[in-house]
């Protein structure tokens, strides 16, 4: 393509890039930073991500469309093998695979589990992303960078770039969604301009409850919460400029003595859940809501292939 000077003009490129990573490696909080907004969410436990979100980052250059996976990890339930299937499928349809890895830990077995994976999927450009750099001083930053390297080495195969970013302070973001659309083909945007993810809007709400419900709680119980909208219904007989949608929500855990933690003495908790929810529902959506949250117990779910349907997996 030229324009009027006659020079030549960077084609618009658009494609697909999936971060995988062991969890906890920050490829959540990541997506987030190159989206711009507060489409997946990011805990400080690991494998807080169940599905394949998109975010969707546009630029005058081109347009990238982020796959979010869950971590990859050996799978100790059916919910497990599911998780680690959906990581799999997603890696087979991308376009650039950016692998994150923390700057702050050493490379692990996690890290070569994935590694060796990604090493089957030999025609797909691999980036490595050093993720929180915020966290280590040069140093440490450059014996990381190294490693990285190593670890394509060991497994047989290079990366087509490695970065180093921060997801907290911006740090290099930018570069890495070039370095990635450099990878991409020449084509048309694959989403309309200004949207940000094709996630259902029930699905974010669902998940910003259960981003609400995880906090704090310990042990297997971040594991066994589940979370289902049932309804999302606009109030009748409001005034039209001040509507309220009543938003109905489900949260299943596994076992009724978790059904007393997630409510917490007098309700308590699942007040606070509530109230945290609403705040970031209410912005997502752009109108006020009426949050019914009900706690419920779905025997052992993350077991029981029948039940992980109704919860959507
Ligand atoms: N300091 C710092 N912390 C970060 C950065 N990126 C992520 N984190 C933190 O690391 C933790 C994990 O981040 P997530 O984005 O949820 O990680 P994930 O890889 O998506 O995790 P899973 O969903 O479990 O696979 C959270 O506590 C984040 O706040 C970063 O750039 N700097």
């Amino acid at each position: 393509m030229s324009d009027e000077s006659g020079e030549t003009a960077a084609q618009f490129r658009s494609g697909f890039v999936c971060f995988v990573g062991r969890p906890n490696a920050g490829k959540s909080t990541l997506m987030n930073a190159m989206v711009g907004d507060k489409v997946a969410i990011t805990s400080s436990r690991p494998q807080t991500t169940r599905h394949a979100i998109r975010g969707i980052v546009h630029r005058d250059d081109g347009q990238l469309v982020v796959v979010d996976t869950p971590g990859l990890h050996r799978p100790r339930t059916l919910l497990g093998q599911r998780l680690n299937d959906v990581v799999r499928t997603t890696w087979a349809e991308v376009d650039v695979i950016g692998m994150c890895i923390p700057a702050d830990e050493d490379i692990g077995p996690g890290d070569r589990l994935i590694a060796g994976e990604i090493a089957e999927i030999a025609r797909t450009p691999k980036i490595a992303v050093v993720t929180k750099t915020d966290l280590v001083d040069d140093g440490r930053l450059a014996q990381q960078l190294a490693a990285v390297g190593e670890l394509a080495t060991e497994y047989g195969f290079d990366w087509a770039d490695v970065v180093p970013v921060s997801a907290t302070t911006g740090a290099r973001v930018d570069l890495l969604a070039e370095l990635a659309l450099g990878h991409f083909p020449e084509g048309p945007p694959l989403y309309p301009e200004g949207d940000l993810t094709d996630e259902p809007e029930e699905k974010l709400v669902a998940e910003l409850v259960r981003e609400a419900a995880l906090e704090g709680v310990r042990d297997e119980l971040p594991h066994s919460i589940a979370v289902v909208v049932e309804e999302m219904i606009p109030r009748e007989d409001r005034p039209e400029d001040q509507p309220l949608l009543d938003v109905h929500v489900n949260l299943f855990v596994e076992r009724e003595s978790q059904k007393g933690i997630v409510i917490g003495r007098g309700g308590t908790r699942l007040r606070s859940v509530g109230a945290q929810a609403r705040t970031h529902i209410e912005r997502l959506l752009g109108t006020p809501i009426y949050l019914d949250l009900h706690v419920k117990v779905a025997k052992d779910w993350q077991r029981d292939a029948k039940k992980l349907g109704r919860l959507g997996f």
